[in-house]
């Protein structure tokens, strides 16, 4: 994902440095397999127009490598729209909908064990 290289300010790598830890565990999580790299939207029917924002972990590595994130805010978001279109397009008792449901479980425990330290 190529996009305008911000100014690399050494703080922004630490800054942003918890959000790599977390997004590595993620990826590692057994249940990561559906969210790995982006959905083919042409090998799934009916996702292009079902989900109009479209989202992975590979996708928002790119972004937080690229500096692509101006804040902790849209990295949030970014990471909640990939458990928020399997819920949309997966159902609840699906194999994917579950993995989903699960991450999203991860994600919010880690997530606050973060920000409390
Ligand atoms: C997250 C998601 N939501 C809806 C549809 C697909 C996907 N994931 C893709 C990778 C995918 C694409 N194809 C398959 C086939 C079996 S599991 C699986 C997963």
């Amino acid at each position: 994902v190529s996009c305008a290289k911000r100014a690399k300010t050494p703080n922004s790598e630490l800054l942003f440095l918890p959000f790599r830890v977390l997004l590595a565990e993620l990826e590692a999580h057994q249940d990561a397999w559906p969210f790995l790299s982006p959905v083919k939207l042409k090998s799934v029917p009916g996702y292009r127009k079902v989900i109009k924002k479209p989202m992975d972990f590979f996708t928002i590595k790119e972004k937080l490598i690229n500096n692509m994130y101006l804040n902790q805010e849209n990295f949030i978001i970014d990471v909640n729209l990939v458990f928020d279109n399997c819920q949309k397009f997966n159902e609840d008792d699906s194999e994917i909908g579950q993995a989903g449901h699960r991450m999203k479980r991860f994600f919010d425990k880690r997530w606050t064990e973060l920000l409390r330290k």
